[in-house]
């Protein structure tokens, strides 16, 4: 391997540490931050993913409240939980975990969110804020994304970027965030032509399209960063998106899976929502935890 390790795993670590101290001091001064987490059915991935957002959220001294739906709850009960927490002051932060239940309009529910509450920054007006520069509640996933390639690269001016995959939880806003640091952006998805040549001219390619070892070896330019976002389970294990192996001996520096974005989307959710806290309470954001 040539390529430099990205560790996330411990740049999340020290990430937590920070959120914890800022922490102390609001609850110093009589703010306790609270994140509210619901979860609607037994999805084993997604358990897994809220008992670990339980768990860190205490860890970082925030309180921590979780409310378990079963998987057949009708909308109108989810909407009424999101209401009476969008009411509750001890709750700075809510999220809801996602994939829902077929039944569910994945839309209106996150848009039933209070903007200021919207931890995970998908509701529409964080949406659209992003995307004209505005002060917003941004993603937690592309959030860490930013903050690992910032601390890999310094600026990202000028730099080409390629972001694969269009989702509007990570492709969209990761590609609103490399705007806003002036690299020159390109989204790339399933009709894309000639997509190995195109990654072939990137600095930094971000992998979010959802496919086991989809982005090969031979794609990336030689000394490229590359942030892998893909959470693949396979007969293998967890993988990525990129064929790790192969793209670490070309990239200059690249994350792992697990161990790389995937930790930072955690941390990235707690900076959040003591962010949310500071903003409710007429502080400044909390240095470090913005874009
Ligand atoms: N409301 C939301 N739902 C979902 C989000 C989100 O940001 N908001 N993102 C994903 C899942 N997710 C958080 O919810 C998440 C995914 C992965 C990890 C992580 O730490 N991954 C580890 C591996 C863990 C494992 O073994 O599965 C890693 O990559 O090292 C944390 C959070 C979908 N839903």
């Amino acid at each position: 391997m040539t390529a430099t390790l990205i560790d996330g795993k411990s740049f999340a670590a020290g990430l937590r540490q920070r959120i914890a101290e800022h922490t102390a001091a609001m609850k110093e001064r009589g703010i306790t931050p609270g994140l509210a987490v619901v979860l609607v059915g037994e999805d084993p991935a997604s358990q897994v993913y809220v008992r670990s957002k339980g768990k860190q959220t205490r860890e970082t001294g925030m309180n921590s409240f979780e409310h378990r739906l079963p998987a057949d709850t009708p909308e109108a009960e989810l909407l009424a939980l999101v209401g009476q927490l969008n009411e509750d002051p001890a709750v700075n932060g809510i999220l809801v975990q996602l994939p829902l239940p077929g039944h569910m309009d994945e839309a209106a529910v996150i848009n039933a969110i209070r903007p200021e509450k919207d931890v995970d920054g998908f509701h529409i007006l964080n949406v659209g804020r992003l995307a004209t520069g505005q002060k917003a509640m941004v993603p937690c996933t592309p959030l860490g994304s930013l903050m690992l390639l910032r601390d890999q690269l310094g600026s990202l001016s000028g730099k080409n970027a390629l972001v694969i995959g269009r989702s509007n939880i990570v492709g969209k806003p990761m590609a609103q965030l490399l705007l806003r640091d002036s690299a020159t952006v390109t989204i790339a998805h399933s009709r894309t032509c000639d997509l190995p040549d195109l990654c072939r001219t990137a600095d930094i390619v971000i992998a979010a399209v959802g496919r086991a070892h989809f982005v090969k070896g031979d794609w990336i330019k030689p000394g490229a960063t590359v942030i892998d976002v893909g959470i693949n389970r396979t007969d293998d294990g967890l993988v990525g998106d990129v064929d790790f192996a192969a793209a670490s001996q070309v990239a200059g520096a690249i994350t792992p899976v697990p161990g790389g974005v995937g930790p930072m989307t955690i941390a990235c959710l707690l900076a959040n929502t003591l962010t949310a806290t500071a903003r409710a309470n007429g502080l400044p954001d909390p240095e470090g935890l913005t874009p």
